[in-house]
């Protein structure tokens, strides 16, 4: 095993196809299949994506799942999913998988957790018992899970954050990042994200992704936002920090967003998005439509026939009424909740579609414009 490292590089590889603008049409290829960006992983937290099953996944045209390492690891343990093949055979998703490294639920999740430069100890919000996670314990972890891309260990500050606060966590993040690649295991096909943080402040992200990239990863992250900063502050901080990125990495914001963020950040040149957005909207009766979200709880649903939206090429839309869902979540269904987050899932790849197909076509502009009016003028 020593000699893992000399291994011939990991052959997981982005490769572009077309430009508008800053923004970037591309396939990311991997062990586990190529997969379209700019790309919408659906977040599989402990195993499943909340309510769906990996068919409904797939029917929404999703290409990459994400499973959480802090959740499997407390439930059902990193060895019991090895034990059932990896997360791949267990949740019987061939498609690629990434996994993050449990630092980010950790400190939002755990309680009483103790931080140090070797990692963070922190008890489980299930049973209190006590954990460990380090850079080699997570990437381990993830090793075991099977994950197809495997994210780095760091710590993401709260904002606000004064400067020198940013710059130390960052510093720790960048050292837990050469740690994390040390534990690596190259694999062909498989990979691992450094990730970028700093804050919003140009200096620190210029200096984490001087550090990320002489260390060398498949691909690159950017951490430390969609923390409460807000939309304006997210956009201005990728407007300097994904230009600085390798040109032919595939680059991933952590934890966006909206319909909005995700556009604005896709101009911007991001290529890979996870959010539980959608997902939880579904489960509390909101649902993402081409002319923004309304919650089918409300009373003025109950008589109103009209399917969701229009376009009934949705594996809902084209089938219940809008007082149907509204009857199944006012008589709390399970059927509420399902129907929901595979619709909206299914809004967000479709989104994403679009959005390529206007960067192979050069109107990605146009359809910005287009979006936005739509989104601002409410439901029909
Ligand atoms: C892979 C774990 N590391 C890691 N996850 C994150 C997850 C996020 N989720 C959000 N908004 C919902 N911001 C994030 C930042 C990070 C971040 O800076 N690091």
């Amino acid at each position: 095993m020593s000699d893992h490292k000399t291994d011939h590089a990991t052959k997981m590889t982005w490769v572009p196809e077309a430009t508008c603008g800053m923004a970037r049409a591309g396939h990311l290829h991997t062990r586990h299949g190529t997969i379209p960006t700019p790309t919408f992983m659906p977040v599989g937290t402990v195993g499943t994506v909340k309510g769906m099953t990996m068919d409904a996944v797939r029917s929404t045209g999703a290409g990459i799942v994400l499973g959480n390492t802090y959740h499997l690891m407390l439930r059902p343990t990193a060895d019991r999913v090895q034990k059932l093949g990896g997360l791949h055979k267990m949740m019987d998703w061939p498609g690629p998988i990434l996994t993050d490294s449990g630092g980010f639920q950790v400190m939002s999740l755990g309680a009483l957790r103790k931080l140090d430069e070797d990692g963070v100890t922190f008890r489980s919000h299930i049973d209190g018992s006590k954990h460990r996670l380090t850079p080699e314990i997570s990437t381990d972890i993830q090793f075991k899970l099977d994950a197809t891309i495997t994210m780095a260990f760091d710590e993401c500050p709260a904002l606000p954050a004064t400067p020198e606060v940013l710059r130390k966590s960052m510093e720790m993040s960048m050292r837990w990042a050469a740690r994390s690649r040390e534990a690596f295991v190259a694999r062909e096909g498989y990979g691992q994200f450094g990730i970028v943080q700093g804050g919003t402040e140009r200096d620190l992200r210029e200096y984490s992704i001087k550090a990320l990239t002489d260390i060398g990863f498949e691909g690159y992250a950017i951490g430390g936002l969609a923390v409460g900063e807000g939309q304006e502050l997210m956009f201005s901080t990728l407007d300097f920090t994904a230009p600085m990125l390798p040109q032919d990495k595939a680059r991933y914001l952590m934890g966006v967003g909206t319909p909005d963020d995700l556009l604005g950040a896709v101009m911007r040149g991001v290529d890979m998005f996870d959010c539980v957005m959608p997902s939880r909207a579904g489960r509390t009766a909101r649902a993402y439509t081409e002319r923004g979200t309304i919650n089918l709880r409300n009373a003025r649903f109950a008589d109103d026939t009209r399917p969701l939206t229009p376009h009934d090429d949705t594996p809902v839309a084209g089938r219940y009424s809008r007082a149907y869902l509204h009857h199944l979540f006012r008589a709390n269904e399970m059927l509420g909740p399902m129907l929901l987050t595979w619709h909206n899932l299914a809004y967000y790849q479709r989104l994403m579609r679009q959005i390529r197909a206007a960067i192979v076509d050069g109107t990605l502009d146009a359809l910005a414009v287009k979006l936005r009016e739509d989104w601002a003028k409410g439901d029909w």
